[in-house]
């Protein structure tokens, strides 16, 4: 591991909304925090990570696909050379998306997508290019031992990672080791841009956390205010209590 702060990768600086469709307004054009976006001006990203939160439908999986498309990512997951698609489900708001880039550009990169890793695997099964990615199918793996296989051999130095959900697959263990990991690539000059419900994976040091509230605005918080760390904690500090209220009879 390097000596010093991390230092990240850089790669991309910032998000714009320019423009939308002609027409009536539409899916994602019709989800707050593409509203907010626009109202915004711009998403400023971290050069080492970005962590996107938010309920579940406040549109963490819409932006981070975005990000991934604008980037030239597919938007069913891969490294910049996947061209599979099994279903086309993605949203326009890629092509509307600018990205401003920083000076370096990544060595490589990779949008991991929870939902549609199977895809991937089936994908990387089909290419034969098991050797990347520890050298076994990833479909005779088990779906967190999959994920924490991509990052420990496909993510390498001076990347660009785009993760949605990887928490999704992944134990207690499984998300420290990916803690790690992303640590030790951070160090090594990569960019993690990630969407995110897990309060273990917040604690990734120095991250910027960026929380989409109601009403689709998009806000910078700490991580002690950070929605998933202060509600499981509340939740840690005394379960029979929250029972409580949540399984009472409405009066
Ligand atoms: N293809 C689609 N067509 C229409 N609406 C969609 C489509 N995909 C997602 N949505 C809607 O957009 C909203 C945001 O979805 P998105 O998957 O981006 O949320 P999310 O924040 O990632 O949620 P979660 O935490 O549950 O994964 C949801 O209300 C969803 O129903």
């Amino acid at each position: 591991m390097a000596s010093g702060p991390p230092s990240g990768g850089g790669f991309l600086r910032w998000v714009e909304l320019t423009g939308a469709p002609d027409g009536p307004p539409r899916y994602p054009f019709t989800l707050p925090v593409v509203a907010a976006l626009r109202d915004a001006g711009r998403l400023e990203l971290d050069p080492a990570v970005t962590f996107l939160i938010g309920d579940n439908g406040t549109g963490k999986s819409t932006l981070i696909e975005a990000i991934a498309v604008a980037a030239g990512f597919n938007p069913e997951g891969g490294s910049r050379n996947f061209r599979f698609a099994t279903r086309s489900t993605e949203s326009p708001l890629g092509e509307h998306l600018t990205l401003v880039r920083g000076v370096a550009k990544p060595r490589t990169g990779f949008f991991l997508r929870a939902e549609s890793f199977y895809n991937v695997a089936t994908e990387i099964e089909r290419l034969g290019v098991f050797d990347g990615y520890g050298g076994q199918s990833l479909h005779e793996r088990s779906h967190g031992e999959s994920f924490l296989d991509l990052a420990a051999h496909r993510f390498g130095p001076r990347g660009l990672y785009l993760l949605d959900e990887p928490e999704a697959a992944l134990s207690v263990q499984g998300c420290l080791a990916l803690l790690t990991r992303i640590r030790d690539l951070v160090d090594a000059g990569s960019q993690f841009v990630i969407a995110t419900h897990s309060p273990i994976l917040l604690a990734s040091p120095d991250a910027r956390i960026l929380q989409i509230e109601d009403g689709g605005t998009i806000r910078s918080v700490g991580y002690d205010e950070a929605q998933p760390v202060e509600w499981t904690r509340e939740f840690l500090a005394d379960p029979q209590r929250y029972l409580h209220y949540l399984f009472a009879d409405p009066a």
